[in-house]
């Protein structure tokens, strides 16, 4: 069996590769989708359920679960696996990022940022060493280095003096975890808002440093679809080509697919379990919003070719009565849904990867999903 970070590259198209990632809790092939399980779960699925979806790795939050229920309970229960009983492989962020989006009064300085907590406003510090033993003591298989996601809109000064601090940060967190702990990886973040030549700056930097993979972070934070593609086809090739490269953030279906063709390896997002919670459904005919009144008296599955629970047992108007009802079952089948479509476009686009027609799978997926949709 291969060590953890071994990082084995497959057939490519283009800048588009397959690739395998070795985890201490199992291999993952690559480009991969990552469900966000915030809260040491992925709303309203059990882990069987992840399982039968084939997803293959799952995100987890570390500012959550540190607040609720807090690190060193999960480590003394025997760790985020076990804990939630998900024993493939876990990546977990830094918590800075929701620092930035959930917490208040945040304060960043040399140390570290300073906070209050979301739940009962009692103060905290993240610095690179507690985020790194944060999540030490959950035991994710793929850890990230504490940073400053850059707000959209930022200007020069700002993001430079933010990076130079973000890289200081991800030295610590690479000190304070120098490989080798229990197998678990770690990640530097590439940030620099929008500006190439401190993208640059910032990639050249962390790779002096040395990880396990390497994140594009700062996107998906407002910006257009055009700003984020121009950074994401400019930064990429900037990321080693023997390293797993990571999205964080992202996306939509048509994200993905821009992803994939600049050769990132790795995604995670929200919206397939959000929109789930919304009504909003991927399917590959297009969205469905499912609260629609045309789907009230359709008898028909909500996509025929989708081989989840919901599609193989369920009407649209029967999916449509659970969510106008806000019953919860309606949360479950549609995420189980959602996620089972993510699952699939990402088989379907590693196959077109290794088969050399990437491109074409592209066209196809965005004849349904058209770039300028929002
Ligand atoms: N869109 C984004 C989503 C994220 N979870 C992150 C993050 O966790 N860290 N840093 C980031 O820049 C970032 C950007
Ligand atoms: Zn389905």
């Amino acid at each position: 069996m291969n060590v953890p970070g071994t990082f084995t590259l497959g057939p490519g198209d283009g800048n588009a590769r397959t690739g395998c990632l070795t985890t201490a809790h199992g291999d993952v092939e690559t480009p991969i989708f990552m469900p966000v399980g915030t809260q040491g779960t992925v709303k309203s699925l059990c882990p069987t359920d992840l399982h039968d979806l084939k997803a293959q790795i799952i995100l987890g939050n570390t500012y959550h679960l540190y607040l609720r229920p807090g690190d060193e309970l999960v480590a003394k229960l025997g760790g985020l696996h076990r804990f939630m009983g998900w024993d493939g492989p876990i990546l977990t962020d830094s918590g800075g990022f929701q620092v930035f989006s959930l917490s208040g009064l945040r304060q960043i300085a040399e140390e570290g940022v300073t906070f209050s907590s979301h739940i009962d406003g009692s103060r905290h510090l993240f610095s690179p060493e507690k985020v790194i033993a944060i999540q030490q003591n959950l035991g994710s298989d793929i850890m990230m280095v504490l940073d400053e996601c850059v707000p959209y809109g930022a200007d020069r000064a700002y993001t430079e003096k933010s990076l130079a601090l973000t890289t200081r940060w991800a030295r610590r967190c690479r000190q304070a975890h120098p490989g080798g702990h229990r197998g678990q990886l770690l990640f530097g973040i590439v940030q620099g808002g929008f500006f190439k030549d401190l993208r640059a700056e910032s990639a050249a930097q962390l790779l002096e440093i040395g990880f396990d993979g390497y994140a594009l972070g700062g996107l998906s934070v407002g910006e257009s679809r055009e700003e984020m593609y121009d950074i994401l086809g400019d930064a990429t090739p900037l990321l080693p080509a023997d390293r797993p490269r990571y999205l964080m953030g992202v996306g939509a279906p048509r994200d993905l697919l821009a992803g994939m063709a600049a050769g990132i390896d790795m995604f995670d997002c929200v919206l397939p379990t959000r929109n789930a919670r919304n009504g909003t459904l991927f399917t590959f005919q297009g969205k469905v919003n499912i609260k629609r009144a045309e789907y009230r008296e359709d008898d028909t599955p909500l996509d025929p070719t989708c081989p989840c629970y919901a599609c193989q047992t369920f009407s649209k108007a029967y999916l449509r009565h659970l969510y106008v009802a806000r019953e919860l079952l309606s949360y479950r089948l549609n995420t189980l849904h959602n996620l089972t479509f993510f699952s699939i476009m990402m088989e379907r686009a590693r196959q077109a990867i290794r088969d050399g027609r990437f491109a074409a799978f592209r066209a196809e997926m965005e004849a349904v999903y058209p770039t300028d949709e929002e």
